[in-house]
């Protein structure tokens, strides 16, 4: 026990040192995956063997109730501030800092960028699906993470690609085909993705935001597609529009990591507001 947690603080140390002085590119120093922290691993050989579409399909009936709670925005973003997100190599902020800095980098350029006030709530709202792990999720690999399409063959292009090598559905013929049990640029609408905090938050807001925002809430952690074009072949006209906004959106989302920790207290007024134009006070979860 206490050698196990010896040798964690050491790999944590390590993990800090190559970071630290691994040149400061400001893109490249991203999704270093190859320099992962120990806990990225872990969470990522677990989430890709047991994200199968049988799980899929249990996870999105199980959670499209949404009787799990019946709260405002705000209050989901404080209770979301316990949680660290353990896929993620690149901050060790609380979700409410870095949904936070999101939204405050979106804002910083909708004049220029003219982003409607949607794009900045969209911001701050876009990981508020991770309260998935306090409302019965299976632990963090099935609510946070990149995401991918299940029922048909895994990229090779997704982060560890040799770890579906233990998920079952590997071997279905039925769902190890390029297109699986889908048709042709059939929309990403008609596929399933693997379960985690997209899917979820797209069916809490599904009543309340534009189509362009649920979108980006939906797919911005599909990485396999929106940095990596491997599912190209299952998309439509409209996933093709809609996808230049997810790539826009994570710019955002990914390089404002690196910006100072927000001051929560005296930024809640002006999202207060925002989230009243759109959200009644409390909502479904
Ligand atoms: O580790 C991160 C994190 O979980 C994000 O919220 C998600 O959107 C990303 O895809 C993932 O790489
Ligand atoms: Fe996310
Ligand atoms: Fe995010």
């Amino acid at each position: 026990m206490l050698a196990g947690s010896f040798s964690q603080v050491c790999d944590d140390w390590e993990h800090f040192l190559q970071r630290k002085y691994k040149p400061v590119n400001p893109v490249e120093s991203f999704r270093t995956y190859d320099i992962a922290k120990p806990s990225v691993v872990k969470l990522y050989k677990e989430q890709h063997q047991k994200q199968t579409l049988d799980f899929v399909i249990r996870s999105r009936q199980k959670f499209s109730q949404l009787d799990k709670a019946h709260m405002g925005i705000w209050e989901a973003l404080e209770m979301l501030n316990e949680l660290k997100d353990e896929s993620d190599n690149d901050t060790e902020l609380s979700q409410i800092e870095h949904c936070l800095q999101t939204a405050e980098a979106l804002k910083r350029n909708a004049k220029k960028e003219r982003f409607d006030d949607w794009m900045i709530l969209t911001g701050l709202i876009h990981d508020l699906g991770k309260l998935l792990y306090y409302f019965g999720a299976e632990g963090q690999w099935d609510v946070v993470g990149d995401t991918f399409p299940v029922g048909c063959r895994f990229s090779e292009k997704i982060v560890y690609p040799e770890f579906f090598k233990s998920n079952p559905d590997y071997y279905n013929p039925a769902y190890n085909s390029l297109y699986g049990i889908y048709k042709a640029n059939c929309g990403l609408d008609n596929v399933l993705m693997s379960f985690g905090h997209d899917e979820y938050m797209y069916m809490v807001a599904e009543k309340y935001l534009p189509q362009e925002a649920l979108y980006i809430i939906r797919y911005h952690s599909f990485y396999g597609q929106h940095r990596e074009n491997a599912y190209t072949h299952l998309m439509n006209e409209r996933d093709h529009e809609m996808m230049k906004l997810v790539k826009t959106f994570n710019s955002y989302d990914l390089y404002s990591k690196s910006d100072a920790p927000p001051d929560i207290t005296k930024l809640k007024p002006y999202y207060q507001t925002l989230i009243r134009k759109y959200f009644p006070d409390k909502i479904n979860w």
